[in-house]
């Protein structure tokens, strides 16, 4: 794929794009967290790119958001569905959904999200998702007890290439492997050629190591998994708990996440374990045993009362004989016995095994002498062959948990995805439930929204009153102050918005038609300048020139300027519009006169207040087709004029002259 065709994407970052493992996936899948893995690339930066991917793959390149207020109601729809996204991947990836002009883009998310919708927001999912993120590589690992080798400067570009935590060495003959034999733990040698030569030291020759990381540095991979402990155990908890369909093993994975540390070390076995205390504790077992003997052999010799013969005395002097000969000759059972308990102590203390026992026999030897003392030597020995136990268990601790965690890389990374990725589905499902949504049926002309309730009102959703309206062609729509006008035009933009993201809408029942683009103009603050009005005639001018199926609102655009004018500006702009493909809904105060100024007949529609209570209006939201609302004033002045009980006087007849008025 051509990134640079993406729209937005400068030869940089198509650069940076490539580098990845698999971009075209990342990118048609709409995979920010793939795509932000890319070097620069921002999580916001990769949403952007996706949905640009999206539009140029699905033909789309035209702005269905055609207007600042169009573009509002679409970020509010946004911000709704990224309230209920727990990760901030799934936020990121929510904005990979926009409204789009094509069919084919809004039928691949209807799809989706008529799924996503079954989905069960159970809290357990939600609470385990709070701990996903997606998987991170630790960088700068230096494994410096371990090199590889190799006499050829191709493969050894390839090993630097391929790991980068490891020294790689070039060797000319056996006598340079030697040499790297003393300055390193392990050599691992590339080249085949070097197979059989016998040099000292922990060297292999693995001419396929280069395919082999958990090998070479299964610390990579612990590491990794180290690293992502936390975010693994909640991805596996959100996939128990969610019934998630994927290939990782869970059992497995818990399995070998509790073999390793948070420092990425393996947790030791029983007998690494026994190996190291045994390292530890050697010197003082030995010393104890010592003690052990002595105080025995001491015991030993103050309970004994020792008689000797004269000529026998005499002759042991004589020979220059110590203590030690006559310990031999008269206690040798005795010795033999605390040399024996000092044996078993150390083989106990250090809980020996056979082998290691056999060594441990000799440190204390079986010459007599007092006090007892042991042989450094065999000590020395002892503690080479314990540590290098040690070393070797580790090592290969390591190795078989690397092998195990590397059969499993993949599948964590579908593991992690997945539950991100129900994340995004879920934030759908609990946006549909809780604003009652249902998925809008698209086609027809205009839009018809049953029982339609807006979220995006300053009243909690609960007292949200339900509207149906619907509307095709341009339409005047008229209403009482406060009536509800602004929020029909919200509602009407909202249920479009969604519908041509594939999303549900917040209504019992919605059809819209497939709309090009919405043309939404917010009510202007006031009378404009002559510059202001100007550029807004502009503006709709070239609405009216415009083409393709269009959704225009506009709210009280009389507001630009003086009455009279607003209301033939207004006629003119729907006489242009009639007859086309534009469904338009001009909400205004003044629909009688904009009638009046029109040359064809305007539909006007009209939401009514259906009495006055407690100084308040009672206002029917649903606009009445056919019908131009009167209006608060209005309203009023008949109250007045039409109070039951009272004499009309003065006053009362000054009421009814006025209503005739509005008449
Ligand atoms: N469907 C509804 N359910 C409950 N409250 C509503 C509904 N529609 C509107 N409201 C309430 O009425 C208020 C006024 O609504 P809105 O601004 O849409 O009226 P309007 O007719 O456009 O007013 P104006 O005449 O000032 O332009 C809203 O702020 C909201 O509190």
């Amino acid at each position: 794929m051509e990134f640079e065709s993406i729209p937005g994407v400068g030869p940089k970052t198509a650069e940076r794009l490539a580098a990845l493992d698999e971009p075209e996936r990342a990118l048609a899948a709409g995979d920010v967290a793939a795509l932000a893995e890319a070097p620069g690339v921002t999580p916001g930066r990769a949403a952007t790119i996706a949905r640009a991917a999206i539009k140029a793959e699905h033909d789309d390149a035209g702005e269905f958001l055609a207007t600042d207020r169009a573009r509002e109601i679409y970020r509010d729809a946004l911000a709704l569905l990224q309230d209920r996204a727990v990760t901030d991947y799934a936020a990121k990836r929510l904005e990979t959904l926009y409204p789009a002009a094509s069919t084919s883009r809004i039928e691949e998310v209807r799809e989706w999200a008529t799924q996503a919708m079954e989905h069960d927001p159970d809290p357990e999912v939600l609470d385990a998702l709070s701990g996903v993120e997606p998987l991170e590589s630790p960088t700068g690992i230096r494994v410096r007890e371990r090199c590889l080798a190799t006499a050829d400067a191709e493969r050894h570009a390839a090993a630097e290439a391929a790991y980068p935590e490891i020294s790689v060495e070039i060797v000319e003959d056996a006598r340079g492997l030697a040499d790297l034999a003393t300055g390193y733990s392990t050599v691992i040698v590339l080249d085949e050629s070097f197979a059989g030569i016998d040099i000292a030291g922990d060297v292999r020759v693995e001419p396929d190591a280069l395919e082999k990381p958990a090998m070479v540095v299964p610390e990579r991979l612990l590491a990794f998994f180290a690293e992502n402990r936390d975010r693994l155990r909640a991805a596996a908890a959100v996939a128990r708990a969610a019934d998630l369909d994927t290939p990782c093993d869970l059992a497995v994975l818990d399995d070998a996440l509790s073999r390793l540390d948070d420092e990425g070390s393996v947790v030791p076995d029983d007998e690494l374990a026994r190996l190291r205390q045994a390292v530890d504790d050697l010197d003082a077992a030995v010393s104890t045993g010592e003690s052990v003997a002595n105080d025995r052999l001491r015991e030993a010799i103050e309970e004994r009362d020792v008689t000797i013969e004269g000529s026998d005395l005499l002759s042991l002097v004589e020979q220059g004989a110590g203590v030690d000969s006559l310990l031999s000759r008269e206690l040798e059972d005795e010795h033999a016995a605390a040399i024996e308990a000092a044996r078993e102590h150390l083989v106990d203390a250090l809980a020996l095994d056979a082998g290691e026992a056999e060594i441990a026999a000799q440190a204390f030897p079986e010459e007599p002498t007092f006090p007892v003392e042991h042989d450094e030597a065999v000590v020395s020995r002892l503690r080479e062959e314990l540590t290098a136990a040690r070393d070797r268990r580790a090592t290969r601790l390591k190795r078989d948990l690397a092998a195990d965690l590397a059969d499993l890389r993949e599948d964590c990374e579908e593991l992690v995805h997945a539950a991100l990725e129900r994340d995004v589905e879920l934030a759908v499902a609990r946006f549909a439930r809780e604003f009652d949504c249902t998925l809008p049926e698209l086609g027809g002309s205009g839009v018809a929204i049953e029982a339609g309730r807006s979220p995006l009102l300053d009243v909690s959703f609960d007292a949200v009153e339900p509207i149906d309206y619907g509307v095709a062609g341009p339409t005047l729509l008229s209403g009482v102050n406060s009536g509800g006008k602004t929020s029909t035009l919200d509602l009407l933009a909202l249920v479009t918005v969604l519908a041509h993201m594939g999303l549900p809408v917040p209504a019992e029942r919605a059809r819209v038609e497939r709309y090009d683009s919405l043309h939404y103009q917010e009510k202007s603050q006031g009378t404009l300048d002559a510059g202001a009005f100007e550029s807004t005639l502009r503006e709709f001018a070239g609405l009216v020139s415009g083409t393709g199926r269009r959704l225009v609102l506009v709210d009280e655009l009389e507001s630009i300027t003086e009455p009279g004018a607003s209301a033939r500006i207004i006629a003119g702009i729907l006489e242009e519009l009639a007859g086309g493909e534009t469904t338009a809904v001009f909400v205004s105060h003044l629909a009688g006169e904009i009638r009046e100024a029109a040359g064809f007949d305007i539909p006007v529609d009209g939401i009514e207040a259906v009495g006055l209570e407690g100084g308040e209006l009672v206002v029917e939201r649903s606009p009445k087709k056919g019908v131009l609302a009167r209006s608060t004033p209005e309203l009023i002045v008949e109250k007045l004029a039409t109070r039951d009980g009272e004499a009309a006087g003065d006053v009362e007849s000054f009421y009814e002259r006025l209503l005739e008025k509005f008449e």
